[in-house]
């Protein structure tokens, strides 16, 4: 099961190919922001945010036939498997009468990402990277206070290391295309005054090299 073969096979009805959002990933680790940007980002910009975390969770509470697993996987930080999330972001992306998506905390393996290109044929507009240290991360998931079943320090200490080994090499992939704008935390502490700079960079398509010597380490 997973692989981007036997995603490519599964029913799509072809809508989403035919379709063509735009879509922008929005990666970056476990409590590096994406959330809380992306809601800034929709509130100026004609973009839907689309949280794939946010969609397998309410899979869960609508006890779905893959509630069960779906819920021991994320409890596991482990990644659920892309057919699983991909049916869910189809479903989402045609119910809703916009052709430009925010996905955010999706591709997280590089499973995902191929399986992706092969069921909806589109290419991202380019990632948004969000660059932010563990030692920070941990302490903003130790504080979020959702009720969230993953936000505890031993499930925290496994999504680290599924970013590290799995999620980071999609964020390269990208970067090889020339396609990631990466965002560093330094900036977030004070985006809330940046944020007409982080929509500059989404509105106007700066080059992310420009963008990535003003905004990395
Ligand atoms: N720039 C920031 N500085 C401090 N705390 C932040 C910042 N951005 C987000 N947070 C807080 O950190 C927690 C995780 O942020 P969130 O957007 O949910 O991350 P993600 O979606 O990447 O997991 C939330 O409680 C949020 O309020
Ligand atoms: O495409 C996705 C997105 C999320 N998840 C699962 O949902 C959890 C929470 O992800 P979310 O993006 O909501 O939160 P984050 O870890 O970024 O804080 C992850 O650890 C995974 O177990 C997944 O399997 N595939």
């Amino acid at each position: 099961m997973g692989s981007a073969a036997e995603a490519a096979t599964m029913s799509t009805h072809g809508s989403l190919a035919e379709k063509k959002p735009t879509v922008v990933f929005v990666l970056g680790g476990p409590g590096s922001g994406k959330g809380t940007q992306c809601a800034n980002i929709v509130e100026h910009f004609g973009y839907t945010h689309l949280s794939a975390g946010d969609l397998l969770r309410a899979e869960i509470k609508s006890g779905s036939e893959n509630g069960t697993m779906i819920q021991t996987m994320i409890k596991e930080g482990k990644i659920v498997p892309s057919e699983v999330t991909i049916k869910l972001l189809e479903k989402a992306i045609l119910g809703i009468d916009n052709d430009k998506f925010l996905i955010d905390g999706f591709p997280r393996n590089e499973e995902n990402r191929a399986a992706f290109e092969a069921v909806t044929k589109i290419e991202p507009e380019f990632v948004l990277f969000f660059d932010c240290p563990e030692e920070e991360m941990e302490r903003r998931l130790l504080s979020r206070n959702q009720g969230r079943e993953d936000d505890n320090i031993e499930t925290i200490r496994k999504r680290f290391k599924v970013f590290l080994d799995s999620s980071l090499p999609v964020v390269e992939y990208y970067a090889a295309k020339g396609k990631v704008k990466k965002v560093n935390h330094f900036l977030m502490y004070w985006l809330n005054a940046y944020t007409l700079n982080l929509l500059n960079l989404i509105s106007f398509q700066v080059k992310p090299s420009i963008f990535c010597v003003w905004l990395s380490d």
